[in-house]
């Protein structure tokens, strides 16, 4: 739940607005009913029923944008069906939710349900003692929108160069290790629960230390970002590329059979040995790759493309050692411990 919390932020906000709403909506309700006044507190009730309703579908069904914008909907014409029940308050209820829209809506349409809910309390006259105090809520409440747009668009934009920051590689604008170890514990939980077929391809340079040493860290850098280009042009959109640590990546791939990740990665293979270059020939890559098996781990899935990679570069480098699964590797060397004692 924690984690739901820190990684999903409009969950948070959804979740952290719909709690501060009850808190702030139920005293008045019951407050309500005791002073006899039922139609207000029914109206109060029925807007407890919608928080509490949209918080808890955002977190069952995680479709957050529709949970976040049903919220800002609710909340604000909320505060104007107040305003028609009971005068002022309304007005003072809607000011919260002027500003909280726009963490729960998209900016447009956060304007749109703000301008609606102004509009609409204002075309309720009788709310107002005068025409100086209609305007005056017109434009106090236009300024707070204007400010909590500004705010929650600086916010938006500061998150997204964090989340930036904390996922991509910055040298080859792939993904990194930590955002690497998210994808592939989605893999397996994924593969757990509906039998979809996975597979990793771990890509190991060779010799890259020569090159750096030879012509200097910055022709390195150029093959590590040519490799990465080579290896998007020719892989599909679904395909994920991870940069696991130095001159070693992560190719993570769905839905790919057996003859599928054999044609793939021989292509890969064979388009890198032809374009990728440094300035004294060729550049090749070793490649270890393992299908992921049922009930087995991320730690275990990574762990046998690794044990290839490794016998890849044992074998000469440059070629494609497949990981077998771990059955067939102890019903292999069981029946060489049989044939042998025959
Ligand atoms: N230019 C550059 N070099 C890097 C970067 N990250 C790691 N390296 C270098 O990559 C080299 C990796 O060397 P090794 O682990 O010995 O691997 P190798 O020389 O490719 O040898 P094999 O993998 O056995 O074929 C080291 O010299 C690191 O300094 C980087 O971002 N840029």
């Amino acid at each position: 739940m924690f984690y739901r919390l820190k990684t999903d932020f409009r969950l948070s906000i959804i979740t952290l607005l719909g709690a501060s709403a009850i808190l702030g909506i139920t005293p008045f309700a019951v407050y309500r009913f005791l002073q006899g006044n039922l139609l207000a507190a029914v109206v109060d009730v029925v807007i407890l029923a919608g928080i509490v309703g949209s918080v808890a579908c955002a977190w069952v069904t995680g479709r957050t944008k529709r949970s976040g914008l049903f919220l800002a909907v609710m909340t604000s014409s909320s505060a104007v069906v107040v305003g028609a029940l009971t005068g002022e308050p309304g007005l003072f209820w809607l000011f919260p939710c002027l500003v909280t829209s726009f963490f729960l809506a998209s900016p447009r349409l956060a304007i749109l349900i703000n301008l609606s809910a102004i509009s609409a309390m204002m075309a309720q006259t009788e709310i107002f003692r005068s025409l100086v105090q209609m305007w005056s809520f017109a434009a106090g409440a236009v300024v707070v929108s204007a400010s909590a747009y500004v705010f929650a668009f600086r916010n938006e934009s500061q998150r997204e160069r964090l989340e930036h920051l904390a996922t991509i590689d910055p040298l080859t604008g792939v993904r990194n290790r930590r955002s690497m170890d998210q994808e592939l514990a989605w893999a397996v939980a994924n593969a757990d629960r509906s039998g979809g077929v996975y597979s990793i391809a771990l890509l190991d340079i060779d010799h890259f230390k020569q090159i750096n040493d030879r012509y200097g860290h910055g022709v390195g850098d150029s093959v590590l970002v040519e490799m990465v280009a080579l290896i998007q042009q020719h892989t599909r959109r679904t395909d994920r590329l991870f940069r696991y640590g130095g001159e070693e990546f992560v190719l993570l791939l769905p839905d790919t059979c057996d003859e599928g990740l054999k044609t793939v990665l021989n292509n890969l293979q064979q388009v890198l040995r032809k374009y990728l270059r440094h300035p004294g020939g060729t550049v090749t890559a070793s490649f270890g790759v393992a299908q992921l098996i049922k009930r087995e781990d991320v730690d275990a899935w990574l762990g046998r493309a690794d044990a290839a990679l490794y016998q890849a570069k044992e074998s000469g480098r440059d070629c494609i050692i497949y990981a077998q699964a771990p059955s067939e590797h102890t019903e292999k060397a069981a029946s060489r411990a049989e044939y042998s004692l025959t």
